[in-house]
Protein backbone atom coordinates (compact mmCIF):
# COMPACT_ATOMS: atom_id res chain seq x y z
CA UNK A 1 0.00 0.00 0.00
CA UNK A 2 1.37 3.10 -1.04
CA UNK A 3 0.42 7.16 -0.67
CA UNK A 4 1.22 9.02 -3.27
CA UNK A 5 0.23 12.68 -2.57
CA UNK A 6 0.70 15.98 -5.72
CA UNK A 7 -0.76 19.30 -4.95
CA UNK A 8 -0.40 22.83 -6.03
CA UNK A 9 -1.95 25.32 -3.76
CA UNK A 10 -1.89 29.17 -3.55
CA UNK A 11 -2.20 31.21 -0.65
CA UNK A 12 -1.67 34.67 -0.36
CA UNK A 13 1.79 34.80 0.07
CA UNK A 14 2.27 31.09 0.17
CA UNK A 15 2.64 28.85 -2.68
CA UNK A 16 2.34 24.94 -1.94
CA UNK A 17 4.09 22.74 -4.97
CA UNK A 18 4.97 19.31 -3.24
CA UNK A 19 5.00 16.11 -4.79
CA UNK A 20 5.88 12.86 -2.71
CA UNK A 21 5.35 9.07 -1.98
CA UNK A 22 4.76 7.24 0.89
CA UNK A 23 5.20 3.67 1.19
CA UNK A 24 3.78 1.16 4.05
CA UNK A 25 6.15 2.35 6.76
CA UNK A 26 6.48 6.12 8.54
CA UNK A 27 7.11 8.58 6.42
CA UNK A 28 8.33 11.84 8.33
CA UNK A 29 7.25 15.46 6.97
CA UNK A 30 9.42 17.63 8.26
CA UNK A 31 10.61 21.18 8.01
CA UNK A 32 10.54 24.63 8.98
CA UNK A 33 7.83 25.83 10.97
CA UNK A 34 5.54 27.47 7.52
CA UNK A 35 7.35 24.73 5.19
CA UNK A 36 3.52 23.57 4.41
CA UNK A 37 3.63 20.50 6.69
CA UNK A 38 0.05 21.11 7.96
CA UNK A 39 -0.96 22.34 4.64
CA UNK A 40 -0.06 18.76 3.37
CA UNK A 41 -2.11 17.21 5.33
CA UNK A 42 -5.01 18.66 5.59
CA UNK A 43 -4.97 18.14 1.76
CA UNK A 44 -4.51 14.62 2.37
CA UNK A 45 -7.37 14.63 4.93
CA UNK A 46 -10.03 16.23 2.81
CA UNK A 47 -9.97 19.31 5.09
CA UNK A 48 -8.40 21.38 2.42
CA UNK A 49 -9.29 21.00 -0.88
CA UNK A 50 -6.50 21.82 -3.28
CA UNK A 51 -6.55 24.15 -6.29
CA UNK A 52 -5.07 20.94 -8.26
CA UNK A 53 -3.59 17.90 -6.84
CA UNK A 54 -4.12 14.18 -6.96
CA UNK A 55 -3.71 11.92 -3.76
CA UNK A 56 -4.46 8.26 -3.84
CA UNK A 57 -3.70 5.30 -1.52
CA UNK A 58 -3.35 2.05 -2.86
CA UNK A 59 -5.71 2.06 -5.53
CA UNK A 60 -8.16 4.45 -4.00
CA UNK A 61 -8.44 7.80 -5.47
CA UNK A 62 -8.87 10.38 -2.51
CA UNK A 63 -8.67 13.79 -4.30
CA UNK A 64 -8.06 14.23 -8.27
CA UNK A 65 -8.64 17.34 -9.24
CA UNK A 66 -8.88 16.63 -13.19
CA UNK A 67 -11.19 14.46 -12.89
CA UNK A 68 -13.33 16.55 -10.15
CA UNK A 69 -12.89 13.52 -7.08
CA UNK A 70 -12.64 15.09 -3.65
CA UNK A 71 -13.68 12.40 -0.79
CA UNK A 72 -14.62 14.04 2.49
CA UNK A 73 -12.76 13.22 4.95
CA UNK A 74 -14.87 10.60 6.65
CA UNK A 75 -15.14 8.67 3.46
CA UNK A 76 -10.71 8.34 3.07
CA UNK A 77 -10.50 5.81 5.55
CA UNK A 78 -7.54 7.71 7.16
CA UNK A 79 -7.07 7.03 10.96
CA UNK A 80 -6.01 10.79 12.80
CA UNK A 81 -3.23 10.76 15.96
CA UNK A 82 -3.25 14.16 16.93
CA UNK A 83 -1.15 16.16 19.76
CA UNK A 84 -3.57 15.54 22.04
CA UNK A 85 -5.47 12.54 22.84
CA UNK A 86 -8.84 13.67 22.35
CA UNK A 87 -10.76 10.53 24.13
CA UNK A 88 -13.83 10.63 25.43
CA UNK A 89 -13.85 11.61 29.43
CA UNK A 90 -16.80 10.17 30.38
CA UNK A 91 -16.51 6.42 28.42
CA UNK A 92 -13.61 4.12 29.96
CA UNK A 93 -10.42 3.08 27.60
CA UNK A 94 -12.59 -0.06 26.01
CA UNK A 95 -15.41 1.99 24.91
CA UNK A 96 -13.26 4.89 23.61
CA UNK A 97 -11.45 2.25 22.12
CA UNK A 98 -14.75 0.89 20.10
CA UNK A 99 -16.11 4.01 19.75
CA UNK A 100 -17.99 3.87 16.37
CA UNK A 101 -18.14 0.11 16.32
CA UNK A 102 -21.60 -0.87 15.74
CA UNK A 103 -21.52 -4.48 15.39
CA UNK A 104 -19.52 -6.77 18.21
CA UNK A 105 -18.57 -10.38 16.44
CA UNK A 106 -15.89 -12.63 17.09
CA UNK A 107 -13.50 -10.61 14.52
CA UNK A 108 -13.44 -7.77 16.25
CA UNK A 109 -12.97 -9.29 19.60
CA UNK A 110 -10.01 -11.08 17.73
CA UNK A 111 -9.13 -7.31 16.30
CA UNK A 112 -9.53 -5.80 19.96
CA UNK A 113 -6.96 -8.08 21.68
CA UNK A 114 -4.71 -7.49 18.95
CA UNK A 115 -4.76 -4.17 19.26
CA UNK A 116 -4.34 -4.04 23.18
CA UNK A 117 -1.88 -6.63 22.97
CA UNK A 118 0.16 -4.47 20.00
CA UNK A 119 -0.16 -0.98 22.79
CA UNK A 120 -0.03 -3.03 26.01
CA UNK A 121 -3.41 -1.40 27.49
CA UNK A 122 -4.66 -4.25 28.51
CA UNK A 123 -4.76 -3.30 32.35
CA UNK A 124 -6.16 0.29 31.85
CA UNK A 125 -9.35 -0.92 29.73
CA UNK A 126 -11.70 0.07 32.49
CA UNK A 127 -9.87 3.11 33.23
CA UNK A 128 -10.98 6.61 32.10
CA UNK A 129 -8.72 8.87 30.64
CA UNK A 130 -8.27 11.02 33.15
CA UNK A 131 -6.74 8.01 35.22
CA UNK A 132 -4.00 7.54 32.43
CA UNK A 133 -0.35 9.09 31.87
CA UNK A 134 -0.07 11.17 28.92
CA UNK A 135 1.92 8.66 27.16
CA UNK A 136 -0.76 5.88 28.10
CA UNK A 137 -4.02 8.60 26.79
CA UNK A 138 -1.70 8.06 23.03
CA UNK A 139 -1.53 4.54 23.39
CA UNK A 140 -5.59 4.42 23.21
CA UNK A 141 -5.51 6.78 20.71
CA UNK A 142 -3.65 4.86 18.35
CA UNK A 143 -5.46 1.84 19.19
CA UNK A 144 -8.49 3.81 18.29
CA UNK A 145 -7.04 5.22 15.07
CA UNK A 146 -6.13 1.60 13.93
CA UNK A 147 -9.22 -0.49 14.78
CA UNK A 148 -11.10 1.97 12.66
CA UNK A 149 -9.14 -0.29 10.11
CA UNK A 150 -7.88 2.97 8.26
CA UNK A 151 -5.96 3.05 4.87
CA UNK A 152 -3.50 5.06 5.88
CA UNK A 153 -2.56 7.13 9.18
CA UNK A 154 -1.90 10.76 9.75
CA UNK A 155 -0.10 11.52 12.73
CA UNK A 156 0.52 15.02 13.80
CA UNK A 157 3.11 16.04 15.97
CA UNK A 158 1.75 12.67 18.30
CA UNK A 159 4.59 13.53 20.96
CA UNK A 160 5.15 16.99 21.13
CA UNK A 161 3.19 17.84 24.02
CA UNK A 162 4.66 15.13 25.96
CA UNK A 163 7.89 15.36 28.30
CA UNK A 164 10.70 12.92 27.43
CA UNK A 165 9.75 9.65 29.76
CA UNK A 166 6.66 9.55 28.17
CA UNK A 167 7.67 10.22 24.71
CA UNK A 168 10.17 7.10 25.52
CA UNK A 169 7.50 5.05 26.73
CA UNK A 170 5.35 5.45 23.61
CA UNK A 171 8.45 5.24 20.90
CA UNK A 172 8.42 1.06 21.40
CA UNK A 173 4.88 1.00 20.28
CA UNK A 174 4.89 3.33 17.26
CA UNK A 175 8.04 1.26 16.18
CA UNK A 176 6.06 -1.90 16.40
CA UNK A 177 2.88 -0.01 14.60
CA UNK A 178 5.35 1.03 12.09
CA UNK A 179 6.74 -2.65 11.21
CA UNK A 180 3.35 -4.31 11.58
CA UNK A 181 0.34 -2.43 10.93
CA UNK A 182 1.60 -2.62 6.85
CA UNK A 183 -0.14 0.66 6.25
CA UNK A 184 1.70 3.94 5.38
CA UNK A 185 1.80 6.53 8.48
CA UNK A 186 2.57 9.96 7.38
CA UNK A 187 4.12 11.51 10.51
CA UNK A 188 4.85 15.39 11.13
CA UNK A 189 7.47 15.86 13.34
CA UNK A 190 9.66 18.86 14.58
CA UNK A 191 12.24 16.53 16.23
CA UNK A 192 15.10 15.14 14.28
CA UNK A 193 15.81 12.28 17.09
CA UNK A 194 12.77 11.56 16.16
CA UNK A 195 12.55 11.49 12.34
CA UNK A 196 15.87 9.33 13.19
CA UNK A 197 14.59 6.69 15.30
CA UNK A 198 11.08 5.89 13.69
CA UNK A 199 10.98 7.03 10.23
CA UNK A 200 11.43 5.02 6.98
CA UNK A 201 11.05 7.62 4.83
CA UNK A 202 11.52 10.98 5.08
CA UNK A 203 10.17 13.81 2.99
CA UNK A 204 11.87 17.22 3.67
CA UNK A 205 9.62 20.32 2.75
CA UNK A 206 11.12 23.90 2.30
CA UNK A 207 8.77 27.07 1.50
CA UNK A 208 6.19 24.92 0.15
CA UNK A 209 8.05 22.32 -2.08
CA UNK A 210 9.54 19.03 -1.28
CA UNK A 211 13.60 19.83 -1.08
CA UNK A 212 14.67 15.88 -0.52
CA UNK A 213 13.06 12.55 0.09
CA UNK A 214 14.05 9.29 0.55
CA UNK A 215 14.47 6.58 2.57
CA UNK A 216 15.77 7.59 6.03
CA UNK A 217 19.93 6.06 5.99
CA UNK A 218 20.37 7.75 2.54
CA UNK A 219 18.80 11.02 4.04
CA UNK A 220 20.46 11.82 6.88
CA UNK A 221 23.81 10.42 6.00
CA UNK A 222 23.19 13.00 3.05
CA UNK A 223 25.92 16.11 3.54
CA UNK A 224 23.19 18.09 1.91
CA UNK A 225 20.62 17.02 3.64
CA UNK A 226 21.30 16.37 7.01
CA UNK A 227 22.90 19.71 8.33
CA UNK A 228 19.26 21.16 7.75
CA UNK A 229 18.50 19.11 10.92
CA UNK A 230 21.10 21.59 12.69
CA UNK A 231 24.55 20.83 13.52
CA UNK A 232 24.26 19.13 17.10
CA UNK A 233 21.66 16.62 15.41
CA UNK A 234 23.55 16.04 12.12
CA UNK A 235 24.13 12.22 12.76
CA UNK A 236 23.85 8.96 10.43
CA UNK A 237 21.35 5.68 11.37
CA UNK A 238 23.16 2.54 11.50
CA UNK A 239 21.35 -0.68 11.28
CA UNK A 240 22.75 -3.25 13.57
CA UNK A 241 22.01 -6.46 15.49
CA UNK A 242 22.39 -7.84 18.51
CA UNK A 243 24.88 -10.11 18.85
CA UNK A 244 25.72 -11.10 22.18
CA UNK A 245 25.77 -9.48 25.68
CA UNK A 246 29.31 -9.42 26.90
CA UNK A 247 30.11 -10.17 30.62
CA UNK A 248 31.33 -6.91 31.36
CA UNK A 249 27.98 -5.13 30.91
CA UNK A 250 28.59 -4.71 27.25
CA UNK A 251 26.28 -5.38 24.17
CA UNK A 252 28.46 -6.53 21.30
CA UNK A 253 26.51 -5.72 18.04
CA UNK A 254 26.83 -6.61 14.42
CA UNK A 255 27.20 -4.40 11.29
CA UNK A 256 27.77 -4.46 7.90
CA UNK A 257 30.74 -2.34 9.16
CA UNK A 258 31.80 -4.83 11.45
CA UNK A 259 31.25 -5.22 15.14
CA UNK A 260 30.30 -2.12 18.12
CA UNK A 261 30.37 -1.81 21.67
CA UNK A 262 27.74 -0.53 23.22
CA UNK A 263 26.39 -0.08 26.94
CA UNK A 264 23.80 -2.81 27.70
CA UNK A 265 21.18 -3.05 25.52
CA UNK A 266 18.26 -4.54 27.11
CA UNK A 267 17.38 -6.66 24.10
CA UNK A 268 17.63 -10.32 23.32
CA UNK A 269 20.68 -11.80 21.11
CA UNK A 270 19.52 -10.99 17.85
CA UNK A 271 17.29 -7.91 17.92
CA UNK A 272 17.43 -5.54 15.15
CA UNK A 273 18.22 -1.90 16.42
CA UNK A 274 18.95 1.38 14.98
CA UNK A 275 21.54 3.62 15.94
CA UNK A 276 21.71 7.07 15.62
CA UNK A 277 25.40 7.94 15.68
CA UNK A 278 25.96 12.03 15.82
CA UNK A 279 28.47 13.35 13.51
CA UNK A 280 29.93 15.49 16.36
CA UNK A 281 30.84 12.16 18.39
CA UNK A 282 32.65 10.92 15.61
CA UNK A 283 36.76 10.68 15.30
CA UNK A 284 38.79 10.23 13.07
CA UNK A 285 41.87 8.52 12.86
CA UNK A 286 44.52 7.51 10.06
CA UNK A 287 46.02 4.78 11.06
CA UNK A 288 44.50 2.40 14.00
CA UNK A 289 44.78 3.95 17.16
CA UNK A 290 46.50 2.41 20.10
CA UNK A 291 46.12 3.33 23.86
CA UNK A 292 42.53 4.93 23.06
CA UNK A 293 39.69 4.67 25.78
CA UNK A 294 37.08 4.25 23.07
CA UNK A 295 35.96 1.49 22.14
CA UNK A 296 34.58 1.11 18.43
CA UNK A 297 36.86 1.46 15.83
CA UNK A 298 35.60 1.11 12.53
CA UNK A 299 37.26 1.03 9.20
CA UNK A 300 36.09 2.63 6.80
CA UNK A 301 36.88 4.96 3.86
CA UNK A 302 36.15 8.69 3.19
CA UNK A 303 33.01 8.99 0.67
CA UNK A 304 32.99 12.90 0.64
CA UNK A 305 33.95 16.13 2.85
CA UNK A 306 31.77 19.08 2.76
CA UNK A 307 31.96 22.34 4.62
CA UNK A 308 29.79 23.71 7.16
CA UNK A 309 29.94 26.09 9.72
CA UNK A 310 33.09 26.11 12.14
CA UNK A 311 34.13 22.96 10.31
CA UNK A 312 33.89 19.82 7.71
CA UNK A 313 31.37 17.22 7.65
CA UNK A 314 33.24 14.49 6.69
CA UNK A 315 30.94 11.48 5.02
CA UNK A 316 32.45 7.67 5.97
CA UNK A 317 31.71 4.70 4.19
CA UNK A 318 31.90 1.54 5.99
CA UNK A 319 30.60 -1.67 4.88
CA UNK A 320 27.35 -0.81 3.33
CA UNK A 321 26.87 2.01 5.52
CA UNK A 322 27.36 5.47 5.83
CA UNK A 323 28.96 7.40 9.42
CA UNK A 324 28.76 11.18 9.21
CA UNK A 325 32.18 12.48 11.37
CA UNK A 326 32.05 16.62 11.51
CA UNK A 327 35.76 17.74 12.75
CA UNK A 328 37.52 20.85 11.92
CA UNK A 329 39.07 22.13 8.33
CA UNK A 330 42.38 22.12 9.89
CA UNK A 331 41.88 18.23 11.43
CA UNK A 332 41.16 17.44 7.91
CA UNK A 333 43.86 19.32 6.88
CA UNK A 334 46.41 17.53 9.11
CA UNK A 335 45.09 14.05 8.07
CA UNK A 336 45.57 14.56 4.47
CA UNK A 337 41.84 13.31 3.72
CA UNK A 338 40.06 13.66 0.84
CA UNK A 339 37.78 11.21 -0.69
CA UNK A 340 38.84 7.65 -0.81
CA UNK A 341 41.49 8.04 1.88
CA UNK A 342 41.10 5.14 3.95
CA UNK A 343 40.55 5.80 8.16
CA UNK A 344 39.18 4.61 10.99
CA UNK A 345 36.27 6.01 12.23
CA UNK A 346 36.42 6.23 16.27
CA UNK A 347 33.11 6.15 18.29
CA UNK A 348 32.62 6.19 22.22
CA UNK A 349 30.68 3.31 23.55
CA UNK A 350 28.71 5.50 26.00
CA UNK A 351 27.99 8.29 23.38
CA UNK A 352 25.12 6.39 21.70
CA UNK A 353 22.18 7.42 24.58
CA UNK A 354 19.80 4.30 25.04
CA UNK A 355 16.89 6.45 24.60
CA UNK A 356 18.03 6.97 20.99
CA UNK A 357 18.18 3.65 20.06
CA UNK A 358 15.40 2.10 17.93
CA UNK A 359 13.90 -1.22 17.59
CA UNK A 360 13.32 -2.83 13.89
CA UNK A 361 11.84 -5.58 12.62
CA UNK A 362 14.14 -8.13 10.63
N1 LIG B 1 -5.98 29.04 5.32
C1 LIG B 1 -4.88 29.74 5.06
N2 LIG B 1 -4.95 30.96 4.50
C2 LIG B 1 -3.83 31.63 4.20
N3 LIG B 1 -2.59 31.20 4.43
C3 LIG B 1 -2.45 29.99 4.99
C4 LIG B 1 -3.58 29.20 5.33
N4 LIG B 1 -3.13 28.04 5.87
C5 LIG B 1 -1.77 28.11 5.87
N5 LIG B 1 -1.37 29.27 5.34
C6 LIG B 1 0.04 29.67 5.14
O1 LIG B 1 0.72 28.62 4.50
C7 LIG B 1 2.06 28.53 4.99
C8 LIG B 1 2.35 27.10 5.44
O2 LIG B 1 1.64 26.81 6.63
P1 LIG B 1 1.63 25.38 7.31
O3 LIG B 1 0.78 25.48 8.52
O4 LIG B 1 1.26 24.36 6.31
O5 LIG B 1 3.16 25.18 7.72
P2 LIG B 1 3.80 24.09 8.69
O6 LIG B 1 5.01 23.59 8.00
O7 LIG B 1 2.78 23.10 9.09
O8 LIG B 1 4.20 24.96 9.94
P3 LIG B 1 4.24 24.54 11.50
O9 LIG B 1 5.39 23.61 11.64
O10 LIG B 1 4.47 25.86 12.17
O11 LIG B 1 2.92 23.93 11.84
C9 LIG B 1 2.18 29.56 6.08
O12 LIG B 1 2.84 30.66 5.55
C10 LIG B 1 0.76 29.89 6.44
O13 LIG B 1 0.65 31.20 6.89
Amino acid sequence: MMLTVTLRHAFPGFQLDASFQAPAGLTALFGHSGSGKTTVVNAVAGLLRPQSGRVTVGDMVLTDSDAGVFLPPHRRGIGYVFQEARLFPHLNVRQNLLYGHWFTGRGQQADLSRVVEMLGIGHMLSRRPAALSGGERQRVALGRAILCHPRLLLMDEPLAALDQARKDEILPYLERLRDHAGLPILYVSHSPAEVARLATTVVLMDKGRVSAAGPVAAMLSDPAVAPLFGMAETGAVLTARIEAQEPDGLTRLLTSAGPLFLPRIAAPVGTGLRLRILAQDVMIATAPPRGISALNVIPAQVHDMTAVPGGVLVRLQAGDQMILSRITARSADVLGLSPGVPVYAVLKAVSVAPGTIGVSRG
